[in-house]
């Protein structure tokens, strides 16, 4: 690869020639876009009359089309974030003495030359690994500050020097780290923005010990244990970006998914993969996955539980199988003027293989269907010549073959088992004896008196997922290449195999915490959830280093842990800023009021959390007050969410204010994970108003 530019790097010793340098740099790294996005448009104007048939000219005029987007969305934007400049040890190997700039796109000029290098490039690695211990060939790192405004401007730049040098750069100072320490001034600069807006990409100031995670090899699957704001969520959107650049063959090919916990969650999450470039990976909810949102129905707390339990998977396996019954007579085929008889031992014994074969349930009925088939062949060829193939088509489809198959193997629909088994006591207790109690197949029948059938039934988000393994045991789904499933502590068995269904051939990124485990069957132990998410031996890897959370703010979440109990590694704070504020107030709604009104006169974003059942209350109190307030999904220009505490998972507010603890904790049966969530929202400041007293683990 050709250096980018072939001048002597400036000395540091001059800051503002060498800014200079750089200035000058980008502007015709703009104009090489510029050329790049004039090019893409023009082959976008004549993409359609160069190519051969309708159908290419419509695909190339797609990806044509994309790729213009993609370019005319950065002229404006910092192009690049960092530079590597390589020294002459043995390590630099084949890149001695080069320099190069990299970014979230590459970037060529006229001649094809690398000006910008794409942040997932094997080269890029150097620059988030290299460190003074390690070099890795690299004398030298430098990392850009940006203005954020449109068009970014270049503001400075910070060295590292790596290669035993002494800490010295032109504008500031720096100590030179390979991890979450590293005291960069732009790197803390990063984490400790105020947020606005949706989730950005960390491209810039990934750390090592993420870098890893994002670099992992596409077969490994991979289990992310880390506290509130490690990264978690960041790392599997890096890692999803770096996979389809990295495969992006077998990855268009076979899909990326993100499974989230909420769509407040996977709005906020949006922008990430865009901005990186990547808009082909599907982003879904568990519900989505499994086939929309319930139709209406609710379940009461005890079936819910029992719906999720994995020893559903072994009921519903047994009801659909106990509707397939070993043929019990011949099987006799009028054929014009022959009769084609199947003695039933013959129908046994394939009965008896097809089963042994576990096929997917429909797939297995179509095979014995062709089976029998081959068995009136057999017959058939006795008699008279070889069968033609409309000759088996017709057998495969006459009366007899579709009876036979209907009595030893029926088809049927997902709807259809459900209803049998919720519907129908025998069927329940037939499938689920030896595995659930009198008590449990109880609460999943339906109630007597109100007849139900497959088509006039609703069905509740458990049974969705019911539902879908049922799908899956009849046919498999299409599956992913690979899939990262965030918030995975929480999901149940049951919901853990709809997603393991999807990643037969593919890789799982799993991200999770233990402790922030809010559902009743949330995860203790990720070996069992691993399990059954069907990579059980994915390594669980921790991520410690806290970026969201400032170290107060955390001191005071993890007050909760011991009550928790779930063994966790700590998380420690990257970050010394932070506030905490815990008042009394003898009027909620005003003191929220108050609070909001002094978070207005900081920068950022502003989240007020209230247990589910007081958060109307607020949101009419703040509205008297003339405050434009928005719901979870957020509101363009509107500084101020309220957020149910039940939605809060995942997101991220410069200022939380968190009313009443003690409701968020009273309000289901593992309140204290959901406030350890709640409270571990902030990313600068956290206010805590409180009327009871509050939860004893925040007291004193
Ligand atoms: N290397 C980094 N550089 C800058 N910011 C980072 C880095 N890693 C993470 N962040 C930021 O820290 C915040 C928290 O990250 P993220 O939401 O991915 O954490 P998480 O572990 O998923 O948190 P939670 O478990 O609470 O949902 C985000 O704003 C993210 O952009």
């Amino acid at each position: 690869m050709a250096p980018p530019t072939s001048a002597h790097p400036t000395a540091p010793s001059d800051p503002a020639a060498a800014l200079a340098e750089e200035q000058a740099r980008l502007a015709s790294a703009r104009k090489a876009l510029a050329r790049m996005l004039d090019t893409a448009r023009l082959r976008v104007a004549t993409g359609a009359s160069v190519a051969g048939d309708r159908y290419t000219a419509e695909t190339l005029g797609r990806m044509l089309k994309s790729h213009v987007k993609e370019l005319a969305e950065e002229p404006d934007g910092p192009l690049y974030f960092g530079r590597l400049w390589f020294g002459d040890s043995p390590a630099a190997g084949e890149h001695r003495h080069e320099r190069y700039y990299l970014g979230r796109r590459h970037i060529t000029d006229e001649s094809g030359q690398p000006v910008v290098i794409d942040w997932r490039a094997p080269i890029s690695r150097a620059f988030y690994r290299a460190s003074t211990r390690d070099p890795l060939g690299v004398r030298e790192r430098r990392r850009y500050g940006w203005t954020g405004r449109h068009p970014a401007e270049l503001t400075g730049f910070e060295d590292e020097i790596l290669d035993g040098g002494a800490s010295t750069d032109g504008t500031s100072r720096l100590v030179a780290g390979a991890s979450a320490d590293a005291t960069s001034r732009l790197v803390a600069a990063e984490i400790e923005r105020p947020r606005v807006g949706p989730m950005r990409d960390i491209v810039a100031t990934i750390q090592p010990e993420q870098d890893d995670l994002v670099r992992a090899d596409l077969d490994r699957s991979v289990c992310v244990q880390g506290g509130p704001g490690s990264g978690k969520t960041a790392v599997g959107l890096h890692r999803a970006a770096y996979l389809l650049y990295t495969h992006r063959r077998q990855m268009k090919r076979g899909g990326v998914l993100v499974v989230g916990p909420n769509p407040a969650f996977l709005r906020y999450i949006s922008a990430v993969l865009p901005a990186l470039g990547e808009v082909d990976v599907e982003q879904q909810t568990l519900a989505e996955l499994v086939g929309g949102n319930p139709v209406g129905a609710t379940d009461s707390e005890a079936a819910a539980r029992v719906k999720h339990d994995p020893r559903m998977a072994t009921v519903l396996h047994r009801a659909l199988y106990h509707r397939t019954g070993e043929p019990t007579g011949p099987l006799v085929v009028p054929d014009g003027s022959y009769q084609w008889r199947v003695p039933v031992g013959w129908l046994r014994r394939i009965f008896t293989e097809v089963r042994a074969e576990a096929l997917p349930y429909a797939i297995g009925r179509e095979r014995l269907r062709s089976r029998v088939v081959g068995l009136l062949q057999r017959r058939a060829e006795t008699r008279t010549q070889t069968p033609s193939g409309a000759w088996l088509r017709r057998m495969a489809r006459c009366r007899p073959v579709t009876t036979f198959l209907d009595e030893a193997w029926p088809a049927t629909r997902p709807e259809e088992l459900l209803a049998l088994l919720f519907g129908d006591p025998a069927a329940l207790a037939r499938a689920s004896a030896g595995l659930l109690e009198v008590d449990e197949q109880a609460v999943l029948r339906w109630p007597p008196g109100r007849p139900r059938t497959a088509r006039t039934a609703t069905w509740s988000a458990a049974d969705r997922v019911l539902l879908d393994e049922v799908a899956g045991l009849l046919d498999h789904p299409a599956g992913y290449r690979h899939i990262v499933v965030d918030e995975a502590q929480d999901l149940s068995p049951m919901q853990c195999r709809a997603v393991a269904r999807r990643s037969r051939h593919g890789s799982l990124t799993v991200l999770g915490d233990l402790a922030q485990g809010t559902t009743p069957w949330a995860a203790s132990d990720w070996r069992d959830q691993l399990a059954h998410l069907g990579q059980p031996d994915a390594a669980v890897v921790p991520l410690t280093a806290g970026f969201r959370v400032p170290a107060v703010v955390l001191e005071l979440a993890n007050r909760l842990l011991p009550e928790l109990r779930v063994v966790v590694p700590p998380t420690r704070s990257v970050r010394t800023d932070g506030m905490v504020r815990i008042r009394a107030a003898v009027d909620l709604p005003t003191a929220t009021t108050e609070a909001v009104a002094a978070a207005l006169g900081y920068a950022g974003s502003i989240g007020v959390i209230a247990a589910d059942a007081r958060l109307p209350r607020l949101v009419a109190a703040l509205r008297a007050a003339g405050t434009a307030v928005a719901g979870p999904d957020g509101d363009d220009g509107v500084r101020v969410t309220m957020l149910p505490a039940s939605l809060a998972k995942g997101l991220e507010y410069d200022h939380v204010i968190v009313v009443e603890p003690v409701e968020i904790v009273e309000a289901e049966p593992r309140g204290p994970h959901r406030l350890y969530v709640v409270l571990t929202r902030a990313v600068s400041r956290l206010d805590v108003l409180h009327h009871r007293a509050l939860p004893p683990a925040l007291r004193g």
